[in-house]
């Protein structure tokens, strides 16, 4: 853990107790080896914009982290998880980190990013996470739910995978702004049943979750 110091640890782990979750020092450990592996391989990867390791903690590491109790509530028990478009492997890699009882598969267009994924699975010790080389739309399999970040508009996120998801089964939209006009082009068959505000601590932005899952006919 050579980028990231003892400074970043107490702001990550500070942060994280803000948000009500309780990690562990080994899952405090993953997460700060995660994000200096994102910094030591980014030339490699082309995985961030950020160059601080104190804005890949508070963007990156914390703004993942604040979806994980919103998740917990929705998903309290183990599952299948995709994460679409997961680029450097966010929320994805985070949230393996702190749900090892979900399996969850990151999943990019770009093959070099989710060869990083992999990697990360093998580093920190994730025998439940994979990192899947495909386009969403080409993807089978079926998830209980799927994630994304800063992918899509809601709607091509909901096209693209609905294949995927278990007819009970719910998508996780984390969104900047509430995206009222998306929420409006979602076809009737889609219920959006929680819009959930974020509050992510060191980050003086706007995020919310869109919660969403198939009307039953
Ligand atoms: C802006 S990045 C977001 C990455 C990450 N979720 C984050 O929050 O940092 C969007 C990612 O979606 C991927 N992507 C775009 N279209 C895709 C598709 N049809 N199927 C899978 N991945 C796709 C891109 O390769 C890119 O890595």
């Amino acid at each position: 853990m050579s980028v990231v110091s003892q400074a970043k640890r107490e702001q990550l782990e500070e942060g994280a107790r803000t948000l009500g979750l309780d990690l562990t020092d080994a899952q405090i450990g993953q997460l700060l080896d995660y994000g200096s592996a994102i910094l030591k391989w980014n030339k490699v990867y082309n995985l961030t914009a950020l160059r601080d390791p104190a804005l890949v903690i508070t963007h990156h590491l914390l703004d993942s982290l604040a979806a994980i109790p919103a998740l917990g509530r929705q998903q309290p028990g183990e599952g299948r998880l995709l994460d679409v478009g997961s680029g450097a492997g966010l929320p994805g890699v985070v949230i393996a980190i702190c749900r090892p009882d979900l399996e969850v598969h990151c999943l990019d267009a770009v093959a070099k990013k989710m060869a990083f994924v992999q990697q990360m699975a093998g580093a920190l010790r994730l025998p439940r996470l994979r990192g899947l080389h495909a386009r969403v739309e080409t993807l089978e399999g079926r998830y209980d739910v799927i994630t994304s970040r800063a992918f899509a508009s809601l709607v091509d996120f909901v096209d693209g995978s609905a294949q995927l998801l278990t007819p009970a089964g719910i998508w996780m939209a984390m969104k900047g702004k509430q995206p009222d006009e998306e929420i409006e082009r979602l076809q009737a068959s889609v219920d959006v049943f929680h819009v959930e505000q974020l509050i992510v601590p060191g980050l003086d932005a706007e995020r919310c979750i869109v919660w969403m899952r198939k009307k039953q006919s």
